[in-house]
């Protein structure tokens, strides 16, 4: 196992005063994210969470222009996204999604896969990045050879976690990696996403409504409600002492009694 890269309390990612405006079939302007800042720093995870419809994904896919923001600015490693050349963004910033998937052909093809698209030199099953990145995702080496589609969705969820960060992003982004596991083998997925943070120093933003795994893994939490920040800070602190009456209220929810211990 390689060393452990300290956090260098670096931001990562500048979110400055972003706003997203949609304009729905009718023509009516509908405003989806409102003065949003916030920054999230190298080697910490970051939690996004907040009720449905907050805003929380379409903040993420502005990160690595899915979408645009309408106003304000992005900057990663000090850099305006918004002039970046896209290709560079996206070795830069990968993104899991809520629900895993996976390419035709063997694990070990999947992981292959996005330095074989970039023409990089492709690392076989015995090299030292597949191995460590099978060990940081929790995966056990005797799956590399199995059909990536016969995994189970737990372990298809940590491959999607092993493609993306094989190749070193900067940033991973994730919008509800766990929603579709169960408790077990959403709790293996959160520890492998620890490990990578810490190991690989990289930004994670995780979108999520899982309070407890915010708790867990989280060391920055923002939360978001109607499209604005009404609460920022590092996770312990913001979730044992919530100040905001909306946070206050969002806590007490009666089906979130006990989530975030
Ligand atoms: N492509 C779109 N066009 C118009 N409105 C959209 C679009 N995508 C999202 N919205 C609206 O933006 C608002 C925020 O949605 P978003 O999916 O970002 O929230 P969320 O906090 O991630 O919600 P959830 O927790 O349910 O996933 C919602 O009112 C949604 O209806």
């Amino acid at each position: 196992m390689t060393e452990i890269v300290p956090p260098d309390g670096q931001p990562m990612v500048q979110v400055e005063g972003v706003g997203l405006t949609r304009t729905d079939g009718q023509g009516r302007e509908a405003v989806i994210l409102s003065e949003v800042t916030f920054s999230a720093a190298k080697g910490r995870i970051t939690a996004i969470v907040g009720p449905s419809g907050g805003g929380k994904s379409s903040l993420i896919r502005l990160i690595n222009r899915l979408d645009d923001p309408t106003t304000g600015r992005i900057l990663l490693g000090g850099e305006d996204i918004a002039g970046m050349d896209p290709l560079l963004l996206r070795r830069r910033v990968a993104m899991v999604l809520q629900r895993p998937f996976m390419f035709p052909g063997t694990l070990l093809h999947n992981l292959q896969r996005p330095l074989a698209y970039r023409r990089e030199a492709v690392p076989d099953a015995g090299s030292v990045e597949v191995r460590r990145t099978l060990e940081l995702a929790r995966l056990a080496p005797d799956l590399l050879e199995r059909d990536a589609r016969s995994l189970s969705i737990g372990q298809q969820q940590r491959a999607s976690l092993a493609r993306a960060v094989i190749t070193s992003p900067r940033v991973l982004l994730l919008d509800e990696p766990t929603s579709a596991l169960d408790r077990p083998t959403g709790d293996q997925l959160a520890a492998a996403l620890q490990d990578i943070c810490r190991h690989q120093g990289m930004a994670v933003i995780l979108v999520t409504h899982d309070l407890r795994l915010a708790g867990k893994i989280a060391d920055d939490l923002i939360y978001l409600e109607a499209g604005r920040i009404r609460e920022a800070g590092p996770a312990a602190h913001v979730l044992a002492e919530p100040a905001s009456a909306e946070l206050i209220g969002f806590l007490a929810e009666p089906e979130r009694e006990g989530k975030h211990g």
